[in-house]
């Protein structure tokens, strides 16, 4: 049996006023302005303001093609907007380059991709490493300095994956890992960079539940070590357990903000995207439940509002 978890509160009082579209947040790390992202005839992202909590952990939800993905690359530094501005910690980082945001403090996990698969375990974290001083020319010319820092940085690689339990592993091809593994990589590279903001594209995405609980914890965990998280997601269990605070999107618009037991018993919410697989709970494995007076799985409620919708129905029909 595996050991209760540690339970973990929620964090609230995090906006001001309703929540609703745009609305201000108490401290906010990142601010958007009026960001709008086209592909030629296509409005991929349209927002006209968002404010990301500091400190906790925001989920980014939404339908296949809400723009979630280029809203990312925009605020990462990964792709350019049509028009826009953003802050990061107070600072314009709108138009930065991607390795630039990255030093400033906000990162993201990008895709295990074959070149890096390639590369061993303990490879791809030190590219994970930030202001590598043998990347600069004066200093890469003493190679006692180069050497000095490389050893510090590997020290520092081996202690990460020994927390993400790959250490073991250090030396294999990246590609030899499993799904799971991938993603705890993913993420143990991205910390390499001492972050104040990480996020995370699908992190369940292609995980198997033998490493569901390991993976929770360790975002639950960024949370605790004062990093904020922003990540996307469809695993809506994991969205309701983990988050702090959810947006959703819907062609390009953010379409509704609130915590994760509000936005998910909101009927525009449901009807745009949900589906009726809300039995789970979590709880059980990362000891997030319900704040006092919130359902956590509202299922009986949500049914019916899924009935009403007609996908309740669907579902039956499909088996
Ligand atoms: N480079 C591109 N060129 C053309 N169209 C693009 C490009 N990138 C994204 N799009 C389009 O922009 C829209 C938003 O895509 P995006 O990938 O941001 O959505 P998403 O919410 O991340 O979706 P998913 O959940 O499926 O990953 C989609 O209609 C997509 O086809």
């Amino acid at each position: 049996m595996p050991a209760s978890p540690v339970e973990r509160p929620k964090s609230t009082g995090l906006h001001v006023g309703d929540a609703k579209p745009g609305v201000a947040k108490i401290d906010p790390i990142i601010v958007v302005d009026g960001v709008r992202r086209t592909f030629g005839g296509l409005t991929a992202v349209d927002v006209e303001h968002l404010e990301i909590p500091r400190g906790v952990i925001t989920a980014l939800i939404g339908p296949n093609g809400a723009g979630k993905t280029t809203l990312f690359n925009l605020l990462t530094g990964f792709d350019k907007p049509n028009e826009g501005s953003w802050t990061f910690d107070g600072t314009s980082i709108s138009g930065v380059p991607a390795y630039k945001v990255a030093r400033m403090g906000q990162v993201r996990t990008f895709q295990l991709t074959k070149a890096l698969g390639l590369l061993t375990v303990v490879e791809n974290m030190k590219l994970g490493a930030k202001g590598q001083r043998g990347e600069r020319f004066w200093s890469s010319l003493i190679p006692a300095a180069w050497r000095k820092q490389d050893d510090e940085i590997e020290e520092r690689a081996m202690k990460l994956l020994a927390k993400f339990k790959l250490d073991a592993k250090s030396n294999d091809f990246a590609a030899s890992l499993s799904g799971g593994q991938r993603k705890l990589l993913e993420m143990a590279r991205a910390l390499m960079s001492q972050p104040k903001l990480v996020m995370l594209d699908e992190p369940m995405a292609g995980v198997n539940p033998a490493l569901t609980q390991s993976l929770l914890d360790h975002i639950l965990d960024l949370k605790d070590e004062g990093m904020t998280v922003l990540f996307v997601e469809h695993d809506m269990h994991m969205v309701r357990h983990i988050a702090d605070w959810v947006v959703v999107m819907a062609e390009g618009r953010v379409v509704a903000e609130g915590d994760p037991y509000s936005v998910m018993q909101d009927p525009a919410v449901i009807d745009a995207y949900l589906g009726a697989h809300q039995e789970l709970d979590l709880g059980v494995v990362t000891g997030r439940y319900a704040p006092e007076g919130a359902e956590a799985a509202p299922d009986a409620e949500v049914q019916e509002k899924l009935l009403a919708a007609g996908i309740a129905e669907l579902e039956e029909e499909e088996k």
